[in-house]
């Protein structure tokens, strides 16, 4: 399915329903162009490669774990160039204190070529685990690796061939001292591999240092970027990530918009996403994930209430300092897939007021219609916590909070739940509503031409109250 680049649909979302409404303040030819869409489009035809060189224990795999970890929502697989050591000939066995693993006729970068061409080409691969204490690669099965948005290739001499340094779109080399680089290799080889540490030592004098100075220092003039210091250097790792970020055309929203609040993404979060996610999910396992997540998107949006402080008197007769929750709240779903969000507000906060506009979806522009809205007379004096679980274009959302803006409900005190938004619905939004919170669970690629969230989960009401065309039941 093709993406229109997200300019023009904001643009041509924008014909109709913004008008009335709303909106000052909201220049939609200038809105700051996101190009999520468009360049992760891109992104999927081809990776983004990013090459970690460096001396052996400089702090290679531990930067590369602390990208991979703080780029956490993005596909990333990571490729060592251990992985390719050639297997030693029984001679070589042998005899392996005479064997020079730092020297690039160590490696079989042929193998390792075509390895980062089929993934660069969106095909899966099966790379060896190479293992250090047998000097084998069959001891442990292969790692399947699959295609990815961005892929990083580590070790000691990736910069040394050039063909596989024009892969690269980004050379990191970590600069460590070599006393360092000693005394933790020194510990790692005892510890970690076993070895003796007399012949750790002769292996670095004879064959370690003098090929890092012949050939992994001398690929340091192909670096991008230097680290000093490894994995302790947090703002060099912080820089490349924004840098990584950028790259991939998928600037961090909730840095260019304080309103906008993700949940902290776990691997318990991205299963349930998973799940909700497949369209092969049964109704039931729908509705019980979508239950979970709402849930744990509601909790946190209740966090971002006013409180005051109260001391309360525990059983043990000591004094508690807490807070009090403000009390003066609502609800309002938008009809129909807000309301699946209703049960999770009622179970946090008892007897709950909860109040429902419906917005009806027409035309091939997706324009937007108010239909019918019910909401507390009072709605002016309280928070109001806006249920709706996908965030699309904006449209729905932006005639929602104009609607309760015009009932006088200030704008601060909207707080809009849902579990997934598109990032043309989040620029919509906090463009236009500054001090409107946003609170979801996951921020998706983009829209596609039928203005639907992909990768999206589909006709969220029709899958939870199970009205989709699968799941309808025929009476006896
Ligand atoms: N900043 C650091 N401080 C302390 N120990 C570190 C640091 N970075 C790495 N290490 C340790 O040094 C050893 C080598 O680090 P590693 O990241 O595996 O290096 P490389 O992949 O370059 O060989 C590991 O045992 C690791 O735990
Ligand atoms: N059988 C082997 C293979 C390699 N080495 C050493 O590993 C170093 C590279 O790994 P890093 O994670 O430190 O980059 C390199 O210096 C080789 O000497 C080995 O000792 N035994
Ligand atoms: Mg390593």
């Amino acid at each position: 399915m093709d993406s229109k680049p997200v300019e023009d649909m904001i643009e041509a979302s924008s014909k109709v329903h913004f008008s009335g409404f709303h909106m000052d303040g909201l220049k939609v030819n200038n809105i700051e162009k996101p190009s999520t869409s468009s360049a992760t489009d891109n992104v999927h035809k081809q990776p983004f490669i990013i090459g970690v060189a460096g001396g052996a224990a400089s702090g290679k795999t531990t930067v590369c774990d602390m990208i991979i970890q703080q780029l956490h929502d993005q596909r990333v697989v990571l490729v060592n160039q251990d992985s390719f050591y050639h297997e030693l000939t029984e001679e070589e066995l042998a005899n392996v204190h005479e064997y020079n693993f730092d020297h690039p006729d160590a490696f079989d970068t042929d193998k390792l070529l075509d390895s980062m061409e089929n993934l660069r080409h969106g095909r899966a691969v099966d790379i060896p685990n190479y293992d250090f204490k047998s000097y084998k690669k069959n001891v442990f099965p292969a790692r399947r690796v699959n295609p990815s948005d961005v892929i990083i290739l580590e070790g000691i001499l990736i910069f040394h061939d050039p063909r596989v340094r024009e892969m690269m779109n980004m050379k990191i080399f970590v600069d460590t001292d070599a006393d360092v680089r000693l005394a933790r290799r020194l510990r790692r080889d005892t510890v970690e591999k076993g070895r003796d540490i007399g012949a750790v030592l002769d292996q670095y004098s004879k064959f370690v240092k003098p090929a890092f100075d012949d050939f992994i220092l001398p690929t340091k003039k192909y670096a991008d970027i230097i680290i000093p210091r490894g994995g302790d250097n947090h703002v060099a790792i912080d820089l490349i990530v924004q840098h990584i970020r950028t790259k991939l055309g998928q600037h961090d929203l909730c840095k260019i918009y304080p309103n906008l609040y993700v949940i902290l993404s776990t691997f318990q979060i991205r299963g349930m996403h998973t799940l909700i996610r497949d369209s092969q999910t049964t109704k039931h396992d729908f509705v019980f994930y979508a239950d979970r997540l709402i849930r744990l998107v509601v909790e946190h949006g209740l966090g971002h209430l006013p409180f005051t402080e109260k001391q309360v008197i525990t059983p043990t007769g000591s004094v508690y300092t807490g807070v009090d929750f403000c009390k003066r709240l609502c609800g309002v779903s938008v009809i129909r897939s807000g309301e699946s969000m209703e049960n999770a507000l009622r179970a946090c906060c008892k007897g709950i007021k909860i109040g429902k506009i419906l917005i009806h979806r027409e035309g091939e522009d997706n324009g937007q219609q108010l239909i019918y809205e019910k909401l507390p007379q009072d709605i002016s004096e309280r928070h109001v916590l806006l249920l709706d679980p996908i965030l699309g274009t904006g449209n729905t959302a932006v005639q929602a909070i104009s609607l309760l803006i015009k009932k006088g409900v200030p704008e601060s005190n909207i707080i809009f739940l849902n579990l997934i938004s598109a990032p043309q619905g989040v620029h919509v939004v906090c463009k236009s509503f500054p001090r409107v919170k946003i609170v979801t669970s996951e921020i998706d690629i983009g829209l596609n031409e039928d203005f639907r969230v992909i990768p999206g989960m589909g006709e969220f009401g029709d899958r939870y109250f199970g009205t989709d065309d699968d799941q309808q039941v025929v009476p006896p």
